[in-house]
């Protein structure tokens, strides 16, 4: 039995929180997983010990660290829609900044030094220049992109004060499933393009795509979609250096490619092999035209290459994790 190194998850029974979950026990690291189930589920919960308990319980989260003795925290525990965060900022602004407030006062009061952190590119706001570096300006245009840059910051008025490392890592979108199908993406409502695009397929009843008179070459928003697992690999990598005494640093990670909801609807169809139907809706407050990732820093300082994110293995997995969840439905 090998000696596993112990750290702290928050939102580990969340989307990418899991996925992370099963790289890292992969790779000699026991995940302990803190989470309110809020909009994750226990189910994912496969690699290590579930404490359920919200962020925002500073003795609680104090307590489970003295248990379990983290040598560092993976921190994806957030609200994280967009949409929703236009009409809902306070709830924003609770868990994204005073949840994440409360965990950082308690790993100071317990010691522990290292911190992940899921940012994301919807700090970027509506970037002057395509493909986006780290060191653009970071101008959100939503309130959970403000909930997340100002986390940034306080983490490196922690590391001022208190000594706290941080690697900050902005993903770009999330998509795609654990290729052995053991897990997947399962919120409900969904608010994502590719699983609701997948619902339309095997339910017959049309996506509504927001808005397609964006400045994009078909009129459509343009993402860059990032294999969920290569974000895990990335994890694993930015923990393990910040163990190994690496300086914080922020980076960004995706796959350096621009893809438009309209091909996300035509690579559905060919790996379906199905029609999509959908309609055009108005455009979804909150959303830039573009983002899409430059990635040399991931590369450099992770030595981090996706390679699981071409379009067709990110909807296959999709698909598949979709189809098993339907299965269960439906047995
Ligand atoms: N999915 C993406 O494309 C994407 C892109 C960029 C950044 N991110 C960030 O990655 C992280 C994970 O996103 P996700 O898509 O897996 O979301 P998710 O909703 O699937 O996971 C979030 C997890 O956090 C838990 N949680 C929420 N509030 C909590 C609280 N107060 N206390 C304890 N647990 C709580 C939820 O139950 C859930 O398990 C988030 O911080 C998000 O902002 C996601
Ligand atoms: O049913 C849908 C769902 C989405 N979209 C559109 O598809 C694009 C992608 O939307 P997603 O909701 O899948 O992803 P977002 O780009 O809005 O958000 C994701 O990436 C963000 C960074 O931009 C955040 O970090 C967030 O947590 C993460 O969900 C957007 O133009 C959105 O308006 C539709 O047209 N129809």
């Amino acid at each position: 039995m090998p000696d596993y190194i112990p750290v702290l998850v928050t939102g580990g029974a969340g989307y990418v929180g899991s996925h992370v979950c099963k790289a890292l026990k992969g790779n000699g690291i026991l995940p302990i997983t803190y989470d309110d189930l809020s909009t994750g589920h226990k189910e994912a919960v496969l690699w290590g010990p579930l404490v359920c308990g919200d962020i925002a319980d500073r003795q609680k989260l104090e307590s489970v660290i003295r248990e379990y003795a983290p040598v560092a925290v993976l921190h994806f525990a957030a609200r994280a829609y967009i949409g929703e965060s236009m009409g809902k900022p306070a709830e924003y602004y609770r868990t994204n900044v005073a949840g994440t407030l409360s965990l950082l006062e308690a790993m100071e009061h317990t010691g522990v030094k290292r911190i992940v952190f899921s940012s994301t590119c919807a700090t970027y706001g509506i970037p002057e220049t395509q493909p986006i570096t780290e060191d653009q300006i970071q101008k959100p245009i939503n309130p959970y992109g403000h909930t997340k840059l100002t986390v940034e910051q306080m983490l490196q008025d922690f590391e001022s004060a208190y000594s706290i490392k941080s690697a900050i890592l902005r993903y770009f979108n999330a998509a795609g499933a654990d290729p052995e199908c053991e897990i997947g993406e399962d919120h409900d409502p969904e608010p994502h393009l590719i699983p609701n695009v997948l619902s339309a397929v095997s339910n017959r009843s049309p996506v509504v795509i927001h808005g397609d008179d964006y400045p994009t070459p078909d009129g459509t928003c343009v993402r860059d979609y990032v294999h969920v697992s290569d974000l895990a690999s990335a994890h694993v990598a930015a923990v393990r250096s910040l163990l190994s005494g690496a300086d914080s640093f922020s980076c960004n990670l995706g796959t350096e490619r621009g893809v438009s909801i309209r091909e996300i609807l035509t690579t559905v169809e060919e790996v379906t092999g199905r029609s999509v139907p959908h309609q055009i809706g108005p455009r979804r407050p909150g959303d830039p035209a573009t983002l899409v990732a430059n990635t040399a820093r991931a590369k450099e300082l992770l030595g981090w290459t996706p390679c699981h994110s071409d379009l067709e293995t990110i909807i296959k997995t999709a698909w598949s994790w979709h189809r098993r969840q339907q299965n269960k439905c439906a047995a």
